[in-house]
């Protein structure tokens, strides 16, 4: 489980983010909606130790380690001409001794029969030895939730992981974020701009407004407030 309390954070003499409590429970899919600039993003950052905050960021109780949180992102940070089943070892650098991380060509079996695990988990297995340019936006977010997968994290922090997709391959990754959630006790919080899938796929919406949580529950609760209305037309 994810405990953010308290995240507050400055940009120069501007507060952009006040107070923030936020928790994503074990099992849980929680989507965070919010206006362009709500905050949503450095939100995401701060709970996940990339940009400073007060408050304090829990992970089972516990202080957050560095390999706690697995990072999946709306441009998705692929090495295009490595194989698919090399981009999820990367998952596992954190955990190697530094004589492995420094040669990744050399994963170790373990941690490639781990990847091929992770793959086959979001439907890859088959393309585990193409190169990662050679598959398309929704197959390559896939990859990268596979890699997340493969890092052993509690806690999955998405932020727009469908923007750049098209609707059948976000309503794929979507989908297969709940599933691991549910399936393997992740605490996932995935940023998300479309209300409708957040209504469809998450367990919880949190709302963000102007820097500060205005909605926090069921995910049929209506989010219209959130939206200038122009912009709920064109997102949904
Ligand atoms: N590096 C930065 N330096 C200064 N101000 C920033 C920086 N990053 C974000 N901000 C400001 O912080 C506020 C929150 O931005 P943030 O990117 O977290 O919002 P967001 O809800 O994720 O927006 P979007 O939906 O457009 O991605 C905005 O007013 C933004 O201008």
């Amino acid at each position: 489980m994810l405990t953010a309390t308290g995240l507050t954070v400055h940009y120069g003499s501007r507060e952009v983010l006040h107070g923030v409590d936020v928790t994503v429970a074990s099992g849980e899919l929680l989507a965070v909606l919010g206006a362009n600039g709500s905050g949503k993003s450095t939100m995401l950052r701060a709970a996940a130790g990339l940009t400073p905050a007060e408050g304090t960021v829990t992970i089972d109780g516990r202080r957050r380690g560095p390999l706690d949180i697995a990072l999946v992102f709306q441009r998705i940070h692929l090495v295009g001409r490595r194989s698919v089943l090399d981009n999820v070892c990367t998952g596992a650098l954190g955990r190697l001794p530094l004589h492995r991380s420094l040669t990744p060509a050399l994963f170790p079996r373990s941690v490639r029969e781990e990847a091929m695990a992770c793959l086959e988990r979001v439907g890859l297995a088959d393309r585990a030895h193409d190169r990662a340019s050679g598959l398309s936006g929704g197959q390559q977010q896939r990859v990268a939730i596979a890699r997340a997968l493969c890092q052993r994290a509690p806690v999955v922090l998405a932020d727009e992981p469908v923007s750049a997709l098209d609707p059948a391959a976000a309503e794929q990754v979507l989908e297969l974020l709940a599933e691991l959630a549910h399936t393997e006790r992740l605490a996932v919080l995935a940023v998300l701009h479309q209300p409708d899938l957040a209504r469809r796929y998450a367990d919880r919406i949190v709302g963000l407004h102007d820097g500060a949580v205005v909605l926090d529950g069921d995910p049929a609760q209506p989010v219209d407030s959130l939206y200038p209305h122009a912009l709920l037309e064109t997102s949904s």
